[in-house]
């Protein structure tokens, strides 16, 4: 499916409800199935946790979690620690590209049994679970976080708890912070100190509701669309919480240099376009704790024709894509002057953007919604705009609801 976007909209004010952050909902969702007394609020509707809730009820067989990176992560230590269930685990062509090695040799170090299916350090995978005694194990920390969550949401129904001993640069921090936010929400003592991590067993809990918080990942793209519309504009979302778990929450700072201003009332976040931001400002930000929201950015700047030096981006290379390369072949082919490193994008400020190019989204959710907004300047197409679904199903109803054209 793809979409031609327009619009002839300047001045927004609207209300939308995002769905519950995937993150949250997927962490959730397995220590619901280790913890069964707990249940879940607010659970995104994502194709990701979808492939999570169902991976989580199979025994023996394939389980498939198509482009689920943290459904591969976090099934792979639950499947690996589940005495008497044999599963191979597997996903999209993209997925068997993502790499896995560090998690599968750390729970190796734990005396897991796992054997790759088809290239060594990387999914389909071969799981027999067993129970696991012992309780340290030392990983690389800089490649993904998630490597890193998964081990820690198996680690209370360990007979010894663990102890991880994180090697390198501690990359995507504030996701590894939330699993241990909601390991504490559930009863479950932890610490982080330095390089070395702790959780206790804990055999069971009592009734606990755990109310995921809504996307700030998804809330991106709305930032984006109020960067780009007259002052004055609103855009309120729901349901969202002062104090979040997420790290992408860090767009309420990031977008005053946007012109955006950010208010809490109760669980509504009201995004307010507050100033028009002067054409010489450069924006120059470090998004090592915040990756999901790099071409979120890396468009906003774009579409203001502003200078953008983002660095920390070394994670992006294996997410759905490699996101750098697809920045910057689709910002080019609307008119952008961009290099991107192994690490870094750097984006000249540019006065035109070409109209009606079609963007190519390489499987990725994030590379459709992210050029999505640029329909406020010139009529866009998003091609296979199905993507979306991965992380935020109803977006382009969303869309419309902001009163941007959206024609199949
Ligand atoms: O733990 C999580 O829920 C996630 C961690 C991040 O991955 P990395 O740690 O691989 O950067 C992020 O990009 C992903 O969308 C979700
Ligand atoms: C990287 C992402 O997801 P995952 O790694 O869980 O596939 C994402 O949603 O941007």
């Amino acid at each position: 499916m793809n979409l031609l976007l327009s619009s002839n909209q300047h001045n927004i004010h609207q209300h939308i409800t995002i769905t519950g952050s995937k993150s949250e909902s997927n962490r959730a969702l397995l220590l619901q199935a280790l913890y069964p007394t707990i249940s879940i609020e607010n659970l995104s509707n994502s194709d990701d946790s979808q492939v999570m809730q169902k991976g989580l009820q199979v025994h023996n067989g394939t389980v498939d979690i198509h482009h689920a990176g943290t459904a591969m992560r976090f099934l792979t230590a639950f499947f690996a620690t589940q005495e008497g269930r044999d599963v191979v685990l597997t996903g999209s062509q993209r997925m068997t590209e993502r790499p896995i090695k560090i998690l599968v040799d750390a729970l190796g170090q734990l005396g897991a049994d796992i054997t790759y299916e088809k290239n060594e350090g990387y999914p389909p995978l071969k799981i027999k679970g067993k129970k696991i005694t012992k309780h340290q194990v030392s990983l690389a920390a800089n490649v993904s976080s998630q490597y890193i969550s998964a081990l820690l949401l198996v680690a209370p129904t360990l007979e010894n708890g663990l102890e991880l001993t994180l090697e390198g640069k501690i990359t995507s921090v504030p996701y590894i912070k939330m699993t241990l936010a909601l390991l504490e929400e559930i009863g479950v003592s932890t610490s982080f100190n330095g390089n070395v991590i702790s959780v206790n067993p804990l055999a069971k809990i009592s009734e606990k509701t755990l109310v995921v918080e809504s996307d700030w990942s998804s809330a991106s793209y709305f930032y984006s669309i109020a960067s780009l519309v007259e002052v004055g504009s609103e855009i309120s979302i729901a349901s969202y919480k002062a104090t979040s778990l997420q790290g992408d929450s860090v767009l309420q700072e990031i977008y005053k240099q946007f012109g955006v201003e950010t208010s809490f009332n109760k669980n509504v976040v009201k995004l307010k376009k507050v100033k028009e931001i002067p054409q010489e400002t450069v924006i120059n930000i470090d998004l090592a704790n915040a990756p999901d929201i790099a071409q979120t950015i890396a468009v906003s700047c774009f579409g203001l024709g502003l200078k953008c030096e983002l660095s920390g981006l070394h994670t992006l290379k294996i997410k759905e894509t490699d996101r750098l390369e697809a920045l910057k072949t689709e910002l080019t082919k609307l008119g952008a002057n961009i290099s991107v490193t192994n690490k870094e994008l750097f984006l000249e400020p540019s006065e035109i953007i070409k109209e009606k190019i079609a963007i190519d989204t390489y499987n990725d959710h994030r590379m459709a919604m992210a050029f999505a907004p640029l329909a406020l300047r010139v009529p866009i197409v998003i091609n296979d705009a199905e993507v979306v679904s991965k992380s935020y199903p109803d977006f382009w109803k969303d869309m419309e609801s902001l009163k941007i054209k959206v024609q199949g």
